[in-house]
């Protein structure tokens, strides 16, 4: 329920800043108003930015003072619908707005006769652009979840200057054990920056069971903070200067071989 699902996440935002003052930024999960699957996503979708979610978002990032990065809705645009994160300034304007490029589309065989199938493309539409908003003094990279999995993309954000990555998510529980913390580390030693994920709870009741671990992984692709699998608000005070400090002590941006890989793509 739509309205439910905002109210929880308007409330949870409001306690996060009633306990932490200096909170300057909150993320909230992929598909954060609605059920995840396929078949909801053309009955929820709503246009950005003036569906309600957006107008909610917009409301509390101006109430609060704090930036917000509203996880993602299904966005309708014309006939077509996008997987869409908005980011929002203290003073409630859309200042970004990242619709999913890699699309979740996958068939995972298990062996127990479990698995996941899905396929966000057969109704979905893939954004076409990387996004890249000013969050206070810092360029912030984003993607939505599948597009975790994209190297090319993390590095593209690094070469624009972010010093953090993030992903509102909802990965699935198949795939979770083995590759959710995995990619979000990789993602951050590669680009020696932070990488923060943020995913609905676990819930086995619904149709899509997301894996939960909600993660803030620094720029040495240590593990800052990570949630459980319940509904859990985690928080942290970020030291960006670690982003400098270890680019300076492991300079491997300096230390590419482009010219070794790019002879090697002709041949
Ligand atoms: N919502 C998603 O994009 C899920 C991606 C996922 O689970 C994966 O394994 O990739």
């Amino acid at each position: 329920d739509v309205v439910t699902n905002v109210r929880e996440a308007v409330r949870c935002v409001g306690e996060l800043k009633a306990e932490n003052p200096l909170l300057q930024l909150a993320i909230l999960p992929e598909s954060f108003n609605a059920p995840y699957g396929v078949e909801h996503f053309a009955k929820y979708a709503e246009r950005v930015p003036d569906g309600q979610t957006c107008r909610a978002l917009s409301q509390l990032a101006r109430q609060l003072g704090i930036y917000i990065i509203g996880g993602s809705i299904i966005e309708r645009d014309g006939n077509r619908l996008y997987n869409t994160c908005t980011v929002w300034s203290p003073t409630g304007q859309l200042i970004g707005k990242h619709r999913k490029i890699h699309l979740f589309t996958m068939s995972i065989e298990a062996a127990n006769g479990g698995g996941v199938q899905f396929d966000e493309a057969a109704v979905l539409t893939a954004g076409d652009d990387v996004t890249v908003v000013e969050i206070g003094q810092h360029k912030v990279g984003l993607g939505v979840c599948h597009d975790k999995r994209f190297e090319e993309l993390a590095r593209i954000y690094r070469s624009m200057g972010c010093s953090m990555l993030v992903y509102p998510s909802a990965f699935c529980i198949c795939q979770g054990p083995m590759h959710w913390e995995l990619l979000q580390r990789a993602r951050a030693t590669d680009n020696q920056l932070f990488v923060v994920t943020c995913s609905p709870a676990r819930n086995n009741m619904s149709g899509y069971v997301a894996y939960g671990h909600s993660m803030i992984v620094d720029p040495w692709a240590r593990v800052q903070r990570e949630a459980g699998e319940g509904p859990e608000l985690i928080v942290e005070q970020i030291d960006f200067d670690l982003v400098d400090e270890v680019r300076r002590q492991i300079p491997i941006n300096k230390q590419r071989r482009t010219d070794v890989y790019t002879r090697a793509q002709k041949q």
